[in-house]
């Protein structure tokens, strides 16, 4: 068994978690430098150099060129792009993404480009962020500049990744960027603005194209694993997995808007008053047509069909977890995509997966990180079982290239094929970067 042919094997990074250099060639601030800044991230740690990428790309492509990696998905800095969010654009911003896509291209690898991973632009969030009901078409002016830019040299895009995080954890729990706690009705009413960014977005890139472009989004996977191959239970996984609970952390709320056109019945009942006010057309903009789903899937719940509906299943004691407490759940890269496929209709993507590891140069130099290894065995084994099944899965981003800034945690996660060594900056590649050359070069056949 192996994967499709032309299947993208590829690793992914964002912007402010690995460029640094903030305050360099015409960069603004964004929600990110502010909260940083004020000390909200593990013990006061702050992207302003990160893994200095901004001046370290070109060694970044050649790691990825040595490893055989076929396709990199990274997101562009809106405020490199626009300082002030709208209007006046940054030339020297548009020329270190021009020579970054250049340098990928010559080392044949694929870009995949991000419009925004979370570094809102301040002079925006002094206008109210995402709340402010401007916010969607400054968006797609933003989208427009890229397009014209880029789209002659990058054929794959994605708008938004994880409204459901910057939504979630930076408007509504407090734990992310811009570390707002506002109401749930005025979190689901800037959720409802950012996915009518996507839509205005979508359009002003197909607009813009140079040439076909493949668009979609990156949303987190909240996944479910049947808990047994009984009909009963698949069904069982499938509701749960498309279920809205009282939290914002679910698949339907975000993606049936953007897939179906509608905001799933079940959301609008459960969040009732606080539902966010939809005018007339909004719908038909977020749900402009896509490519593919996206999805950043790292874990997932077993579900089985119980008396009164879905039900978890426990998870037994002494369950492998990760760094980050995450359970080993390989399972879901089989059941997820083929989920999210009879739902959407599209094929699916893996926008990014990968585990937090305690990983360090060892005294011989060498970073052994086995676990790594074992884990992305597991979960590309049931991906490869989804594609074997029928389920059209188009490519695999892992999280991450290089050990960056994990946000609210800081450095202390370290998610990389790449080892980082933030105070002199050098790259030690882990042995899960040879092992994965290796499962690149054989697409896949020799997990
Ligand atoms: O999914 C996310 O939260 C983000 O997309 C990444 O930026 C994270 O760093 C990664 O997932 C590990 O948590």
């Amino acid at each position: 068994m192996s994967f499709p042919e032309n299947f993208a094997w590829g690793a992914a990074t964002a912007s402010y978690q690995i460029e640094g250099a903030v305050r360099e060639g015409g960069r603004g601030s964004s929600v990110w430098d502010d909260f940083t800044r004020a000390g909200r991230s593990h013990e006061r740690q702050t992207g302003d150099v990160a893994c200095d990428h901004y001046h370290r790309y070109r060694e970044d492509v050649a790691l990825m060129r040595e490893f055989g990696l076929g396709a990199y998905r990274f997101s562009v800095a809106w405020p490199r792009i626009q300082p002030e969010g709208r209007g006046a654009v940054n030339e020297a911003g548009l020329d270190f993404y021009d020579r970054l896509v250049d340098e990928l291209l010559a080392a044949n690898v694929t870009p995949w480009l991000t419009l925004f991973h979370w570094d809102l632009p301040s002079a925006l969030q002094v206008r109210g962020g995402w709340l402010n009901p401007d916010v969607p078409g400054y968006f797609a002016e933003y989208a427009a500049i890229l397009a014209e830019r880029f789209s002659d040299r990058v054929a794959h895009w994605m708008t938004l990744n994880e409204p459901q995080c910057f939504i979630g954890l930076g408007l509504h729990t407090g734990e992310h960027a811009p570390g707002l706690t506002l109401s749930r009705a005025d979190a689901l009413q800037a959720g409802h603005h950012a996915l009518l960014a996507h839509g205005h977005a979508v359009r002003a890139l197909r607009a813009g194209a140079r040439q076909p472009l493949r668009i979609g989004f990156a949303p987190v996977g909240v996944g479910a694993v049947p808990a047994s191959e009984e009909a009963r239970d698949v069904e069982a996984a499938r509701a749960w997995m498309f279920g809205v609970r009282d939290d914002l952390w679910n698949n339907a709320w975000w993606a049936d808007p953007v897939l179906l056109g509608r905001y799933p019945e079940e959301g609008l009942a459960r969040y009732g008053a606080d539902a966010p006010r939809v005018a007339e057309g909004d719908l038909a903009v977020i749900s402009e047509p896509t490519d593919f789903y996206g999805v950043n899937l790292y874990h997932g719940a077993t579900i089985r069909a119980g008396e009164g509906g879905p039900e978890k299943v426990p998870t037994r004691e002494g369950h492998p977890q990760t760094a980050y407490d995450w359970k080993l759940t390989p399972e879901v890269m089989r059941w997820a995509p083929r989920f999210y496929h009879e739902r959407y209709g599209l094929p699916v993507v893996i926008t990014e997966n990968g585990m937090a590891g305690l990983d360090w140069v060892s005294l011989d130099g060498r970073v052994d990180d086995p676990q790594r290894i074992d884990f992305t065995r597991r979960y590309l084994r049931e991906l490869r079982r989804a594609c074997a099944e029928g389920v059209p899965v188009e490519g695999y981003f892992h999280w991450t290239w290089t050990d960056n800034f994990e946000w609210a945690q800081g450095f202390s996660k370290r998610f990389g094929l790449i080892h980082t060594d933030f105070v002199t900056q050098v790259r030690t590649p882990k042995a899960s970067a040879a092992w994965y050359r290796d499962v690149i070069a054989s697409n896949g056949a020799n997990l």
